[in-house]
């Protein structure tokens, strides 16, 4: 088997009587970079949530990196930012430079402390994501926008080989939206990083994605042919 990022096999979920995805066949590719966009309560939230394994699905198979995900165990190879990543307390006592490092615990454990070169990771990340001014500043003080590129710079710390990101244009200022693609866009050329976006505002999207995905309980459009060009767009 060709190595796929994450592969769903005839996916059905539900909540409890509700039946929330049905059918749900998908594959990413190594360095592909997919939107799934659908309307309100079409199930994208849920279908991220299913392929990082927070629920089981009712029916049908998911694997990571070609490993069911029941023993799939390498999750520093994924990023995960939630659509309410910034929603916390405000008052949160950490520096950003504190909160991107907390990416690494999975990879080096809570306990064991930051070596110099970790902290050099956190650094590059944060400059990276155009931060370097705000790193020694409570993350309770950025921008809305900045937090988000704050918790897109910890999800990015452990180097991962997929990022999944749920609406990370909501609430969010223009430029920082801007930066945040060209982000994901550089990552992209330079480590190949694969991507999965869940997001409303397909337009700004677009650009910086090969394949858009139509969800609406069923994939309505799975936006891939035969001949699956690299920069391939779909509308509809
Ligand atoms: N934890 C839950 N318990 C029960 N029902 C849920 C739960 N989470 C989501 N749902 C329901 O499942 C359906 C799909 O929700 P989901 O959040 O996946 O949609 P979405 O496409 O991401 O929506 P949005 O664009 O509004 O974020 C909705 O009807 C929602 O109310």
């Amino acid at each position: 088997m060709n190595e796929t990022v994450l592969k769903m096999d005839d996916v059905d979920f539900s909540f409890g009587e509700q039946k929330v995805l049905e059918g749900i066949d998908l594959n990413l590719l190594p360095g592909e970079r997919m939107a799934l966009v659908g309307p309100n309560g079409s199930g994208k939230s849920t279908l991220l949530k299913l392929a990082l394994g927070a629920y089981r699905p009712d029916r049908g198979r998911i694997f990571l990196f070609n490993t069911p995900l029941r023993q799939f165990r390498d999750w520093s190879r994924i990023g995960y930012v939630s659509q309410k990543a910034n929603s916390f307390n405000q008052a949160f006592p950490a520096t950003l430079r504190e909160v991107v490092a907390s990416g690494l615990y999975g990879k080096l454990g809570l306990f064991r402390w930051m070596k110099e070169r970790d902290w050099h990771r956190v650094d590059a990340v944060i400059e990276q994501a155009g931060l370097a001014e705000l790193a020694h500043r409570n993350i309770g003080e950025l921008s809305g926008g900045q937090q988000q590129r704050a918790f897109v710079a910890r999800a990015l710390v452990g180097d991962p080989d997929l990022l999944v990101l749920d609406e990370p244009t909501v609430g969010v200022d223009a430029p920082s939206v801007d930066h945040l693609f060209r982000l994901l866009a550089d990552l992209h050329r330079e480590k190949g990083i694969s991507l999965l976006l869940v997001t409303h505002d397909i337009e700004t999207a677009k650009p910086y994605v090969d394949r858009v995905v139509r969800l609406n309980r069923r994939i309505a459009f799975p936006g891939n042919d035969e001949k699956r060009k690299p920069m391939q767009v779909v509308e509809g």
